[in-house]
């Protein structure tokens, strides 16, 4: 028989953890980003059941491959998320889709703890995180104290319950995140598109305007790239724009945004940068690109770029299509003026293979 105060004591409790699962979820429910979910999720754990250490491992693969290159660049979620292989997860978690908890061995689990915390753990709870039935992850809970998450005592029911909630949001914060990414981006190259160009360019005009500091866009264009696709075929042709836009990437790095424009069109705008500097970036990529053809098949395909720049203090726009169109119109002189010259190195190569 129950004492009634401890049935009162029972229900108190439980309504207590109920309140602590609705808090945390309300704080999870409507967040849109990935990297905002991870922190306010491990923060919010941590604080309602006075958790020491609180992390999610992800696995670096599809649905979640493409929060690899955000999160991981974070540092205020170092130690809140790693990215593990599949493999080392099922090694430790086996075929079970419930909480685990394990408080002795701890090296059997050491390569799903973030390493500050490896000396520290002397118990964890894992639980599977799924999405449409898949392990995509673990969430996990950590104490310093052996017994805080021990098989033999613990009953794992509550933590079941938590780890299916966050398995829900985080299907659908992957989702949100998925479509935004769908609809910034161009489907081949991965660079954003040309809609993201505008709204970053009409951004960045006004405020290099208010502050008076340059603004430099640059339009680049792959020479005689018809003759590639018709030649070598629409593939290669594809494999060609990656290969710039991996390039253009390279170089541009943290100076500005790379954007894929049209066709064989990119543009690269550098905030702060004169055109000089920017003129430079685009000279350095044409001498990669003419200094190591790409390899598609059993053939080196010459690659070559035209380009032209447009910048705010020198050329004084009046608004960013105009700045646009400058840099647009410098390309095709330039592209003119070389027209005789450097296609016919790719014409030369690829009238070979016809
Ligand atoms: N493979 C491939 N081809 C594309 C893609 N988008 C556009 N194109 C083709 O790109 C070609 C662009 O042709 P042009 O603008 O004449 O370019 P070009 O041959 O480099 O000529 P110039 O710019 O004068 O050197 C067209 O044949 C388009 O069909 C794409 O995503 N993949």
């Amino acid at each position: 028989m129950h004492d009634i105060n401890e049935l009162i004591d029972n229900v108190r409790h439980n309504e207590e953890i109920a309140r602590k699962f609705f808090e945390i979820e309300r704080c999870i429910l409507s967040i849109g980003r990935c990297d905002q979910f991870v922190s306010t999720l491990t923060k919010e754990v941590q604080k309602q059941f006075c958790v020491p250490y609180v992390w999610i491992n992800l696995i670096p693969e599809a649905p979640l491959s493409h929060l690899v290159e955000s999160l991981e660049k974070l540092p205020d979620l170092r130690d809140r998320v790693l990215f593990t292989p599949r493999r080392s997860m099922v090694d430790i978690i086996k075929s079970s889709n419930k909480t685990i908890l394990i408080n002795s061995d701890m090296p059997q689990c050491l390569s799903i703890i973030p390493e500050t915390y490896r000396h520290i753990v002397s118990s964890v709870a894992i639980s599977p995180l799924t999405i449409d039935g898949e392990l995509v992850g673990l969430f996990c809970q950590a104490d310093s104290d052996s017994s805080r998450y021990d098989a033999t005592t613990k009953d794992t029911f509550l933590l079941d319950q938590l780890a299916i909630k966050i398995s829900i949001c985080l299907s659908n914060v992957t989702a949100r995140e998925k479509l935004e990414y769908l609809a910034t981006r161009d489907s081949l190259t991965g660079l954003l598109n040309r809609r993201q160009l505008e709204l970053m360019l009409e951004r960045e005009f006004i405020r290099s305007k208010k502050q008076g500091r340059d603004l430099t866009v640059v339009f680049i264009d792959c020479d005689a790239f018809k003759a590639i696709n018709d030649t070598l075929g629409h593939n290669c042709g594809d494999e060609v724009l990656e290969y710039i836009a991996r390039r253009l990437l390279r170089s541009v790095n943290k100076q500005g945004l790379v954007f894929r424009f049209a066709g064989d069109e990119f543009v690269f705008v550098v905030p702060g940068k004169s055109s000089d500097t920017a003129a430079l970036i685009a000279e350095k990529t044409q001498e990669y690109l003419q200094a190591n053809p790409l390899r598609y098949k059993s053939n080196l395909v010459p690659i070559t770029i035209s380009y032209g720049s447009a910048s705010m203090l020198s050329d004084k726009p009046n608004n960013y299509k105009h700045l646009l169109k400058i840099a647009d119109e410098r390309l095709y002189d330039y592209k003119n003026s070389r027209r005789r010259s450097v296609p016919t190195k790719v014409f030369k190569f690829l009238n070979k293979l016809r």
